[in-house]
C-alpha cells in the first residue's frame, strides 16, 4: 500500500518527464501497480482510514507520482449524493484525450495536488467536457465522453503523464480570472 512517503513531491524530476506508454498484457508488476494506484484512493477517501494511515485525500494518482514514468493512472470519482453510484472509477491506461470542448470548466476551489505541498490558490482552466479513449487493466480499450467534475480530474492526471502539473495553467497575474462562459465546478 502506498504511504505519503511513497508520493514524489514536486521538485523530483520525475514529475517533469513525458511518462512511457504501458505495453500489453500488463507485466505482474503493472498489475500490482494498477491495484495500488486505485488502493491508495480507496484508503483516502475513507476517514477512518486516511486519518490511521496519514494519508491527504484524493480522487486521483498518476503513475509519475510514485516514482513510476508509465502512462497509467487511477481515478476515484466519489459518489454524488444523489444515485450513489460513482460517476468514474478506472484505472486508466495509455489514455488519449480524442475530443474536447472549446468550453473551459475549472474547480471554483482551485486544484490541489498529492505531489504539490504548497497551496496554490486559482482557477486552473480546463475543458469542461472531453472525451477520453484509454485501455483498461485487462487491456480492453474504452471511449466514453465525460464532463465536469469526472473531466477535470481525468485532465489532472492525464497532465501529470505529460510532465504537466496544475499550477502550470494558473494565470500568474490574474490567477482568479476567468471568461465568463467559463463552468465553475463545485
Ligand atoms: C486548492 N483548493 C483545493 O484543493 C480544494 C479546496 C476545496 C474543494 C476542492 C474541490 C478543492 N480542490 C480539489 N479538491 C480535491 N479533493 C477534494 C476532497 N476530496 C476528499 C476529501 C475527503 C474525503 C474524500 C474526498 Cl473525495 C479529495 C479530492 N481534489 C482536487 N483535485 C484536483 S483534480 C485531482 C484532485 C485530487 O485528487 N487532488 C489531490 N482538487
Ligand atoms: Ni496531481
Amino acid at each position: 500500500m502506498f504511504l505519503m512517503k511513497d508520493i514524489v513531491r514536486d521538485g523530483d524530476p520525475v514529475l517533469r518527464q513525458e511518462a512511457a506508454d504501458v505495453t500489453f498484457p500488463l507485466s505482474e508488476e503493472d498489475q500490482q501497480l494498477a491495484k495500488d494506484l486505485m488502493e491508495y484512493l480507496v484508503v483516502s477517501q475513507d476517514p477512518e482510514q486516511c486519518k490511521k494511515y496519514g494519508l491527504r485525500a484524493g480522487v486521483g494518482l498518476a503513475a509519475p507520482q510514485v516514482g513510476v514514468s508509465k502512462k497509467m493512472a487511477s481515478v476515484l470519482v466519489p459518489p454524488t449524493e444523489k444515485d450513489g453510484k460513482s460517476p468514474f472509477t478506472d484505472v486508466i491506461i495509455n489514455p488519449v484525450i480524442v475530443s474536447e470542448s472549446v468550453q473551459e470548466g475549472a474547480l471554483t476551489e482551485g486544484e490541489g495536488c498529492l505531489s504539490v505541498d504548497k497551496d496554490v490558490p486559482g482557477f486552473v482552466p480546463r475543458h469542461d467536457r472531453i472525451t477520453l479513449r484509454y485501455y483498461d487493466v485487462n487491456g480492453e480499450k474504452h471511449q466514453l465522453r465525460l464532463k465536469n467534475y469526472p473531466a477535470i480530474v481525468c485532465q489532472h492526471e492525464i497532465d501529470h503523464l505529460h510532465g504537466m502539473l496544475f499550477y502550470d495553467h494558473i494565470n500568474n497575474d490574474q490567477p482568479f480570472t476567468r471568461d465568463d462562459d467559463m463552468i465553475m465546478i463545485e
